[in-house]
């Protein structure tokens, strides 16, 4: 067979290759690393994968696109599957609020935070924001992210707005090598006018947003962000179910600041994952563990939210809980776009291994997209999305924190950023 791209001479080729389901306990430190790798490609798709030469029903011709792999490190794209990509504006003037002490939901309280970007996602044109989204996607592949999540939620009470967020998705998966998935979050936080009555404001959504969502194909996902003085665990459990009840698939910001039980609630109702976890209680994660809920973690947010704690990742691989990693990219608790960061943040305050995070942002996050019969890992037959490292090793990208090892980044097949 032709190969239209070859990378050879690889020093490290991390293949991930195994199963194609979310990988836990010692599966997660299963790399499938092969040293002088190549890989070989037939446009988007990948049709070798091996040690050494390539072998002769492997054919290359002159419009082949050969790369040297010498002191590389080669994974699979990596996926980003918690961002809230596509909003206005920007929150710096939280930060001198926050260095005063204080803290995020007294913000949110205040009419600041998420309210401050519904106001500028509402005022912000259809144009406006893919340019800012688009932007933000083209660091992302930098940092070597192929598949992105991206939520709506700035329009809250607005439902327009949540509508101009995901169209503005849905035309930059067509237009952006990355590929973009949607959640519906119209359950982001409580618009004022509904503060009085916030359950009059839920059955909106269950009842008007999630069924034109689903009739309108806008989103595969719908997330909640259950959390004090937010939705409670009973709106929470009303709009998840609202949202299968209409073939969108149950997500949910659990446990981010306070302990209320979302874990629980994920585990109730067959959520993909259940994102941020940081006060996630024993019980939680060991039904998580049970009910086979992949944790989304977002190590990046509890650095930049300042409270001094993190996930316990190690004690939901000890349970059997699957891990994933994301930056969970917004405005206001996790201003970055960089996934190697997270990666970094992951091993050297979360305690994960170099080869648990890289599982936890290739397969595993393939996963809590229900993509990971397609990417995720490198293996004949799945699409080609590879990030080269210039860097010797795993650890190496891990352990030198705060900049950007990318070399190369393939998407389906195409070289669509070099150094
Ligand atoms: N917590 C809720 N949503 C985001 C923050 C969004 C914002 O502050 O704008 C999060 O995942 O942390
Ligand atoms: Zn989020």
């Amino acid at each position: 067979m032709r190969a239209t791209l070859i990378i050879k001479n690889i020093d490290n080729l991390i293949t991930l290759k195994g199963k194609d389901k979310p990988r836990i306990k010692e599966e997660m430190r299963d790399i499938g690393l092969i040293q002088n790798g190549v890989i070989a490609l037939n446009e988007a798709e990948i049709i070798y994968v091996g040690k050494g030469e390539l072998p002769e029903n492997i054919t290359i011709d002159d419009d082949t696109i050969i790369i040297d792999g010498k002191g590389k490190t080669v994974t699979p794209g990596l996926v980003d599957a918690h961002t809230h990509l596509v909003h206005g504006g920007s929150r710096e003037n939280e930060l001198s609020m926050k260095l005063k002490g204080m803290e995020y939901l007294d913000i949110l309280a205040a009419g600041g935070g998420i309210h401050s970007t519904v106001k500028a996602t509402r005022e912000a044109t259809f144009e406006q924001l893919y340019s800012k989204a688009k932007k933000s996607l083209d660091t992302m592949i930098s940092y070597g992210t192929t598949t992105v999540e991206a939520k709506s939620g700035y329009g809250i009470g607005d439902f327009q707005t949540e509508i101009k967020q995901l169209e503005v998705a849905r035309r930059l998966n067509e237009d952006h090598p990355v590929d973009i998935i949607s959640t519906f979050m119209g359950a982001h936080a409580i618009p004022k006018d509904y503060n009085e009555d916030p359950d009059k404001f839920v059955d909106i959504i269950i009842n008007e947003m999630i069924p034109e969502v689903s009739k309108r194909d806008l989103a595969k996902f719908c997330d909640v962000f259950c959390e004090k003085g937010v939705f409670t665990i009973e709106q929470s459990r009303k709009i998840l179910l609202a949202a299968l009840e209409n073939g969108l698939i149950p997500k949910i910001h659990a446990d981010e600041i306070e302990s209320l039980g979302g874990a629980e609630l994920a585990a109730e109702i067959g959520c993909i994952t259940a994102d941020h976890l940081i006060a996630a209680s024993d019980e939680g994660i060991k039904m998580m563990a049970g009910k086979g809920i992949i944790a989304n973690l977002l190590p990046g947010t509890s650095f930049n939210l300042q409270a001094g704690k993190f996930a316990r990742a190690r004690k939901m691989i000890e349970e059997g809980v699957a891990i994933a990693l994301s930056t969970d990219y917004n405005p206001g608790s996790c201003p970055t776009e960089n996934l190697q960061l997270v990666m970094s943040f992951a091993s050297l305050i979360m305690k994960l291994t170099p080869e648990e995070v890289i599982t936890a942002v290739t397969i595993n996050g393939a996963a809590a997209l229900g993509l990971e019969e397609k990417i995720g890992s490198l293996k004949v037959g799945k699409q080609g999305d590879i990030v080269i490292f210039d860097a010797p090793n795993l650890d190496y990208i891990i352990y030198h924190f705060g900049i950007n090892h990318t070399d190369k980044v393939v998407k389906k097949g195409k070289v669509v950023f070099s150094k």
